[in-house]
């Protein structure tokens, strides 16, 4: 059963109307959401663990009304919530991540709770329902570009971290939360005494991101984890991806969102040599087909070999040479000496007297030196739905980030491929309520006037007046990642994974002009360019200038730019 099933069987008029005279002794829910509740249920209590006794199961079903039954999504925010809790907000210059996109508000889960008729509406949500019945929301139709100018707002960027299983991406973002106080002492004690607890004694920094049960029993992350961090110039999104091939569509999606990208090194004996065969290799690539041009390597673990300045410069000899072949310019890329563990080089430079020889900008200086790309933001508004969840604000609340375009409060917006209009209720952008929001910041929209049932993970969202189109079959300007022929493919783009196949190759193309070199050739080899044509499944938002990756049997095969 779908997990909006609840939503779209209500007739939200009808809804709220029938709320003010329920008794107490009816059951919220209908019996096959109950069953859906229950079963939720059971299975966030065995992922909690032994953390279950400091959740309530009201929490839980909080959480899993929130989440759409989502069961992965409900832990996370169960954990981060009630388990190993935040730190209330300091002074400090660094602001803690979005707080709506962390998981439901407490009201925001009462919704059914027929039997508390007094209950004000606004207060439990319940005004949330109401998809069509509702007044359109007000537009104040301000001119976002002129308002842009006035406000000069922070300048504000995402940056994926990528690299090999294991290479220390996730260690590395909890150190640096830690250093700029986004996550306090007592947080990273905790978490590690449970690490210790649990046999996964290194990697109390890791579940700092880290925090779906299994990526902790596993010791791997699984999906992208988001959190936000401020420097006294910019606003940083963090994308921390997945290593393990198994989720690379993650990773994929992250880099999908990112401006530029931390690419990490094991330089400890034999991890950089087993990394460049792996994900080190695959992940530059794909980055780059991804768009991102500006990469900071982070050579890290150099605490496991005494700071070897040899090895640093050995490392990143040979990087510095296989990110040109992969198209990258030497101007755009940066390598940092570090211990993410230790927090050498990360926001404070190494006081280990071997790493002396080290004089070059931290981590965060370099991301700081690292300029956004380009924003779309004359253009039509595009954003990808990264999450679809509900709040107390509205049912259907998407976060994503705007990639062109602007959206303001009021504005009529359509989500492709449903084809179904809506109307922005609010927006949330770096946590704060604001009018309006653009391209290249990740907001949280509150949506009113369209069901749940049709807005999903990966859409896109945008103006009605120019709105993405909708195709099947699509032109593809690719690199090869590995042997190319007619046959079966996995489209990714975003978040979304479609079903596909390579239809024909009508041209290689030469890589630096783009000119056609052969026509109809039968297949294409890993390292080149071809014009290729793609057929998929179903009808998807597609326009040219996305980009695109194609896999094949679990591996990469080709990624890049549509026509
Ligand atoms: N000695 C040392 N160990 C480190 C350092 N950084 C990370 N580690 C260890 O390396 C292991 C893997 O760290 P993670 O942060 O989980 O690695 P990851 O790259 O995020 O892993 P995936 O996301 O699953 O690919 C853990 O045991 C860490 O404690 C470092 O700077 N020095």
């Amino acid at each position: 059963m779908s997990r909006h099933q609840y939503i779209r069987n209500l007739d939200y008029g009808d809804a709220v109307d029938e709320y003010e005279g329920y008794s107490e002794e009816e059951d919220e829910l209908s019996p096959e959401d109950r069953a859906l509740m229950n079963q939720g249920t059971a299975d966030v209590q065995a992922a909690l663990g032994v953390e279950v006794s400091k959740v309530t199961v009201a929490q839980i079903e909080e959480a899993l009304w929130h989440y759409y039954y989502d069961v992965d999504k409900s832990v996370a925010y169960l954990i981060s919530k009630f388990v190993n809790p935040r730190p209330k907000a300091t002074k400090s210059a660094v602001q803690p991540p979005n707080a709506d996109t962390a998981g439901p508000k407490t009201a925001a889960a009462q919704p059914k709770k027929k039997g508390t008729a007094s209950t004000d509406a606004a207060t439990t949500g319940m005004e949330g329902l109401k998809i069509n019945d509702a007044p359109l929301p007000k537009s104040r139709n301000l001119d976002v570009l002129s308002e842009l100018e006035k406000s000069k707002p922070k300048k504000s960027a995402s940056f994926v971290v990528v690299g090999h299983v294991d290479a220390g991406k996730s260690t590395m973002m909890g150190r640096l939360l830690f250093d700029l106080k986004v996550v306090d002492q007592r947080t990273v004690e905790k978490l590690q005494r449970e690490a210790r607890t649990e046999g996964k004694g290194s990697f109390g920094l890791a579940w700092v991101l880290d925090q779906r049960p299994e990526e902790r029993s596993r010791g791997i992350t699984m999906d992208i984890a988001t959190r936000r961090f401020e420097t006294e110039h910019t606003a940083f999104t963090i994308l921390d991806a997945p290593g393990h091939a198994e989720y690379i569509y993650n990773m994929i999606a992250g880099a999908s969102q990112a401006d530029f990208a931390i690419l990490v090194i094991d330089a400890s004996v034999d991890a950089f040599e087993s990394g460049l065969k792996g994900q080190t290799k695959e992940h530059s690539l794909l980055i780059r087909s991804m768009g991102v041009s500006r990469i900071i390597v982070a050579i890290n673990k150099l605490d496991t070999v005494a700071w070897s300045q040899e090895r640093f410069s050995e490392i990143k000899d040979q990087m510095a040479g296989f990110l040109s072949t992969a198209n990258f310019q030497h101007k755009n890329m940066a390598f940092v000496p570090v211990s993410g563990l230790n927090g050498d080089n990360l926001v404070q430079r190494s006081s280990d007297l071997a790493a002396s020889w080290y004089t070059g900008p931290t981590l965060v200086e370099e991301l700081e030196n690292s300029e956004p790309s380009a924003r779309a933001l004359a253009k039509p508004l595009r954003m990808t739905v990264f999450e679809v969840y509900r709040t107390m604000q509205s049912p259907v609340t998407v976060s994503g980030r705007i990639e062109a375009g602007s959206v303001q409060m009021g504005d009529a917006l359509l989500v492709q491929p449903s084809g179904q209009k809506a109307y922005v209720k609010s927006i949330l952008a770096n946590e704060a309520a604001v009018d309006w929001a653009v391209a290249g910041q990740n907001v949280v929209l509150h949506l009113s006037h369209i069901d749940p049932i049709h807005v999903r993970d990966g859409d896109i969202i945008c103006d009605p007046a120019k709105p993405v189109p909708k195709a099947d079959t699509f032109k593809l300007k690719a690199l090869a990642f590995d042997i190319l022929m007619p046959m079966p493919v996995e489209v990714h783009r975003g978040r979304l994974n479609q079903a596909g196949k390579i239809e024909a190759i009508p041209a290689l193309l030469d890589k630096a002009t783009g000119a056609v070199v052969k026509k109809n050739p039968k297949i294409i080899k890993p390292g080149m360019v071809a014009r290729i044509v793609v057929k998929l499944e179903s009808q998807v938002p597609l326009e040219a200038g996305q980009r695109v990756v194609l896999r094949s049997g679990g591996q990469t095969v080709a990624a890049g730019l549509l026509e």
